[in-house]
């Protein structure tokens, strides 16, 4: 096969909100140019693990070749470059932007612009991408195209006299999104002659072949066999097989500028083939790897017990594995008073959390005691040394600590203008700073606010939704660490402390959480054959008591009038309840405890 003449390439992805169409474009755009027969066909090709599909958002970027014969009679390849959906990914997206030279923008014609619309804009302008609006569902009677192509125009800044309008689901209009590409989207220039470069725009582990590469090669070209380099680390690996995604994996001997393609190179770690890193000639590296390439930091870290003891060894492989996978998932042993061995778990953020959980419990069935999320603080000590904990057990007593640091975040939440002033409540609630507020058209505001990232652990997400009634959407990233009068909101049950129930909490509301939370473990903790006392206490001042009394008969006693539903209900839930207890001294404690702390307020 002869290398693919560079003018005859075009990469780009596509951009959306969640739930705007992106997935669905893909399909009809594989399925028009021959890709997925029919027979083969299964919705949403691209969102190729089950989980995804269920959750319906796309995790893993993945990449397809898609060989076009346009109007014009040319032959052409299309790589489409699949980016993840959500803002705990946005590095990721970032680099799956970077592979490309444009980005088909789809905006849902009748929803308009939302917030993560805006923000993977901005990571395709800042990439340098040309930008093609393409407004979708307009087979939906509620479609409302003139008036979000106006929003489109006034929001993004981007000219849309010549937007597209399709029906993802129906196909219509989308032969004409081809066409557009191949006439908008600049082919791919590099120097054929340079020394290799390519960009690492995802990578996974695959048990049978080791780490997978997906890379877009700038300048030079990779032939199978040869000789690599990961110009971070300067390891070296040699190549094993080289190939592209048609949409099948293909092997294919070389490739040269412009193209995207895999390697398998006998790489077992997954780190030393992180996303965002240049891949280059072990024999005449590149000079100018690509920009940017950082490591990504987990933002959020949690406790995961095994309920079992004996299960600890089963969880360490299970994590192990998991880890081969995810780079942005890191973990270490701890040990808790209260839950014993564990381990400490980092991830991006709540949602990529929630996914390693699930993926956990699914995938080899492991019985888990998690703890509430909490943030990583910098803490600095009045003999000077500044260090991060990502435990709240870890923070030092009080007259030792100088200042704690908290990390922040700059978050964008679009509303419509009724759930202005609700919005406005929640964010100041949560310790949040006013920003920025503007209207994006005359209906629709954007809110901008710093926030401390705690905070948002804290069940915002949820408060969010239900107070804009799921009409706001919302994009975030990380600033930087502002220190803060914190202080540490201790749990004990009859009398020891809970360690792993331990929070950091603002001075100003450390009292009534710690109310808050007494009372919530009370409901949270079955009653015992004998009394439970729970304590909130901040430092050696006890600020909350709540008493659980003795249960003196079978709990179905309690139950109204035979009503035996209700008492099957009820034995049931028990039962459900069992498989997630942990036994703590002599107290039986189930996992929602651990999570009280979530969702306080509420209450
Ligand atoms: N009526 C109509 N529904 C559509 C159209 N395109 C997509 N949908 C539906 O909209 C929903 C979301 O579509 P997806 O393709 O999963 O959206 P997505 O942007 O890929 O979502 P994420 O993967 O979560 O980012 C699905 O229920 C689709 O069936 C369209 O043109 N018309």
């Amino acid at each position: 096969m002869a290398m693919t003449d560079p003018k005859r390439i075009r990469n780009f992805s596509i951009i959306a909100h969640i739930d705007h169409g992106k997935s669905t474009l893909a399909d009809r755009i594989l399925e028009l140019t021959g890709l997925v027969a029919d027979r083969d066909k299964r919705d949403q090709y691209l969102d190729r693990m089950d989980l995804e599909r269920e959750r319906g958002i796309t995790i893993k970027a993945q990449t397809v070749r898609i060989p076009f014969t346009a109007a014009d009679g040319q032959e052409y390849i299309l790589n489409l470059i699949d980016t993840p959906g959500h803002v705990d990914f946005s590095y990721e997206v970032s680099r799956s932007l970077a592979a490309c030279e444009g980005a088909l923008l789809v905006v849902d014609a009748t929803q308009g612009v939302e917030a993560q619309t805006l923000a993977n804009v901005f990571l395709a302008l800042d990439n340098d991408l040309e930008i093609i609006p393409v407004l979708n569902k307009i087979d939906l009677p509620s479609a409302e195209p003139e008036r979000i192509l106006q929003e489109i125009e006034e929001a993004i800044g981007l000219d849309c006299s010549e937007a597209l309008m399709v029906s993802a689901k129906t196909g219509d209009g989308v032969p004409e999104v081809l066409e557009r590409i191949l006439r908008d989207v600049p082919p791919p220039a590099g120097a054929k002659e340079a020394p290799l470069k390519a960009l690492i725009f995802d990578s996974w582990y695959d048990p049978y072949q080791g780490v997978v590469v997906l890379f877009r090669i700038l300048d030079g070209f990779m032939n199978d066999g040869q000789r690599i380099q990961m110009f971070s680390s300067k390891k070296e690996f040699e190549i094993t097989q080289l190939g592209m995604f048609a949409p099948e994996p293909q092997r294919v001997n070389y490739l040269g500028p412009g193209e995207v393609g895999f390697l398998f190179a006998s790489i077992k770690d997954l780190t030393d083939a992180r996303v965002g890193d240049t891949i280059t000639a072990a024999s005449n590296p590149t000079a100018t790897p690509f920009p940017d390439f950082k490591k990504i930091q987990p933002m959020v870290f949690c406790g995961l017990y095994p309920s079992e003891p004996s299960q600890y060894e089963p969880l360490k492989k299970s994590l192990e594995r998991l880890q081969l996978n995810d780079a942005a998932f890191n973990f270490d042993p701890e040990t808790s008073q209260a839950l014993g061995f564990g381990f400490r778990c980092g991830f991006l953020g709540l949602l990529h959390m929630e996914i390693i959980q699930e993926r956990l419990e699914r995938e080899f069935q492991a019985q888990l005691i998690a703890t509430a999320p909490s943030v990583a603080y910098q803490v600095t000590t009045i003999d000077g040394a500044t260090f991060t904990i990502d435990n709240p057990s870890e923070l030092p007593a009080r007259e030792q600590i100088e200042e704690i640091a908290e990390p922040y975040v700059r978050m964008e939440i679009h509303v419509p203008n009724e759930y202005v002033g609700s919005v406005l409540t929640l964010c100041e609630e949560k310790r949040g700073i006013q920003k920025d507020m503007r209207y994006m058209t005359s209906s629709r505001v954007i809110i901008t606010y710093e926030l401390p990232f705690a905070e948002i652990v804290f069940d915002f997400f949820d408060r969010l939704k239900s107070v804009t009634r799921g009409f706001a959407s919302m994009d975030y990233e990380v600033i930087g660490f502002f220190p803060a009068d914190l202080v540490k909101l201790d749990i004990l049950i009859n009398g020891e402390p809970m360690d792993a129930m331990s929070t950091i909490a603002h001075r100003d509301k450390a009292y009534h959480r710690g109310r808050a939370l007494a009372l919530k473990l009370k409901r949270t903790i079955p009653r015992q054959l004998f009394e439970v006392i729970i304590q909130a206490a901040i430092g050696n001042k006890i600020v909350a008591k709540e008493r659980n009394a003795p249960l003196r008969k079978n709990v179905t006693a309690k139950c109204y009038g035979g009503d035996i539903t209700r008492k099957r209900k009820l034995l049931e839930k028990q039962k459900e309840g069992k498989r997630r207890m942990k036994q703590m001294g002599n107290v039986e404690i189930p996992q929602e405890a651990f999570m009280a702390a979530l969702s306080l307020d509420e209450d």
